[in-house]
Order: C-alpha cells, then structure tokens, then sequence
C-alpha cells in the first residue's frame, strides 16, 4: 500500500557553529509516509537526534546551530512560515529519552497542552479527552482511581507512556520518538514497545533507536544514516534481509563504529546502554571495525 507523505526533509543540512563547525546533517532528503513507523538507526555520533531535532525546530532553543534546505509538513514549510514555532511543535510532537513528567498530577500531564491550546470546551469533555489518551497508551487501567496523585509517583515506564499521552492530547501530525525505550526497564521498555505497536497504525511516528532488534520489531521503514548523509532507507523486511549497501551490511552485522568512538562497537546490537531497551535481551556484541 502507497502511503501519502506526512512530513519531509528537502536538501537539509544541520550544522553546529563553535571554534570547529561540525556539519552532523549532510543534505538529506527523506520522506516520511503517514500512519506508519519510521525508524532512524545508525552508528553513535551519525546525526540521528540532530535529524529529529531539526523536524520541529527544537534546535532553534540551542543558539549555535545553522539549518539549510528544509522540512516540508504536508504541503507547508515548517521553517519558512508564519506559524509560531510552539505551534509547529504541538503539529509536531517530540518524546524525549528521559521519560520527564510535569510537576503536575497525572490529570493535569496530559491535560496540560489541551488546555494550551484550548481545544476543549467543557470539563467533561476535557476528562474524556484525557480518558481517550491514557486509554490509547494502556495507562487507564493503572492509573484511573488516582489521576490526582503527582505523576512522579509513577514508575519511569509509566511516565513515559504518559508522557506518550501527553504529546498525542493535542493531535500531532507526526511524533517523534528519541530512544524512547532505552532508558527504562526491559520490562517497561515492552509496554512502550506494546504501545506504540497499537499505535503505529494511525499515527505518524518517526524513531531513533540504537536497537537494531527494536527497529526490526516495530518499524514499517528504516532510514540508515552514516555521517550525516543517508545510505539507505527501505522497508523493514528488505532493509535487513537484502540491504543494497556495502555501508549498511556493514552496520548490520556490527561492523561500524561511529564518528569519533573508534574502540565502539555500533553496530547489531547497540541497544545494551543502560537500562537496555533491547526486550529480546540480546546482549552479543560484536568487534568494532572503523572504516571512513
Ligand atoms: N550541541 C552540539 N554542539 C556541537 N556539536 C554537536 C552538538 N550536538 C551534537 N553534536 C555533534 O553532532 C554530531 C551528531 O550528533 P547526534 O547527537 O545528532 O548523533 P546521534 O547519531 O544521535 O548520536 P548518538 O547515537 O550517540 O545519540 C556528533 O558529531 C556530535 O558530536
């Protein structure tokens, strides 16, 4: 099935400006389709948050980054328009590593943007909109006897799902998803991983991951990224069963390391920092081997 673009990159290059430039976006033009899961994988260092960042102009709060070319959501330039940069965020939502709630109650955290945006016109139907989400990210159950308790009282797996809520309560076109599993638990890192399998079919989601297993679990597509440029993108089945590119071969059987991290190994199975997100417990690594 063909999908209709939801968001896409035209020539962007991103570069971070100091005493020594580092261009971590190398004119990359890449399409995401709607109401499926993209996943950007690709060794340490290779731009994947810098790519993630620059689709809703979450670089504009750092002040030493250059953007060329550009992010085209729908038919509209996210960079060349009149539209305040919350509102494309809120068009455009992010899920941080770090699961971090607001120092609210579990109500008021997903409550929280549509009351922003003002897109509720009762108390009732602002409960039933934070019914909706917290059902939509499997939390309801867990949760709905105690929506006024502070949502740091809940397990780190559960604030990210309700941080997931959060994001989803005021209708982003697309979210984005950075490492959202890889600071949890294996267990917690499954329900997320359950949740966004529910998901991925009516929501537009676009992913970074250091697990190859998770990106082979969950996506519809993979985008490689190496240095910057993107070697290849396709879709899941054909993307780890015949991958085109020698660079990608490479990275799929754990043979590249990433910019500057010559004694790392990033490539098959990366996803065993921390509390690793890697729910199949597949901890092999592989030796490193650097090739520029
Ligand atoms: N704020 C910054 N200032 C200067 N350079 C930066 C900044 N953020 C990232 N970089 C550099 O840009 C390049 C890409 O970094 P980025 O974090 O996007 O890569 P990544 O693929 O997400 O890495 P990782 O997998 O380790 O999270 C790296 O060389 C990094 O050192």
């Amino acid at each position: 099935m063909t999908r209709q673009p939801a968001i896409r990159t035209e020539n962007l290059s991103v570069t971070y400006t100091g005493n020594e430039d580092v261009e971590a976006v190398t004119g990359v033009d890449i399409t995401f389709p709607e109401n499926q899961l993209t996943a950007i994988i690709g060794p340490s260092g290779c731009g994947k948050s810098t790519l993630l960042k620059s689709l809703n102009r979450l670089h504009e709060i750092q002040p030493n980054v250059e953007i060329e070319g550009d992010v085209v959501l729908g038919e509209s330039s996210i960079y060349d328009t009149d539209d305040p940069a919350p509102e494309i965020r809120r068009r455009i939502g992010y899920v941080p590593q770090t699961p971090t709630p607001l120092p609210l109650s579990i109500y008021e955290n997903v409550a929280y943007g549509v009351r922003l945006h003002g897109e509720y016109e009762s108390s009732e139907e602002l409960d039933g909109i934070v019914e909706t989400y917290l059902k939509k990210v499997n939390l309801w159950d867990e949760v709905h006897d105690r929506l006024d308790t502070p949502a740091a009282s809940l397990s780190t797996g559960q604030i990210q799902r309700l941080c997931l809520a959060r994001s989803l309560a005021v209708e982003p076109e697309v979210l984005l998803c950075d490492e959202v599993t890889s600071a949890l638990d294996p267990i917690s890192a499954e329900r997320v991983e359950e949740t966004l399998m529910d998901l991925k079919d009516e929501y537009t989601f676009i992913m970074v991951t250091h697990s190859m297993n998770q990106a082979r679990r969950l996506a519809d597509d993979v985008v490689f990224l190496y240095l910057g440029e993107v070697v290849e993108r396709g879709d899941v089945e054909s993307f780890f069963q015949d991958p085109t590119h020698e660079r990608t071969k490479q990275f799929i059987g754990g043979h590249t390391a990433g910019r500057g991290t010559d004694d790392e190994a990033d490539g098959a199975e990366d996803a065993t920092d921390g509390a690793d997100s890697d729910v199949d417990g597949d901890t092999t690594r592989s030796p490193a081997m650097v090739e520029k």
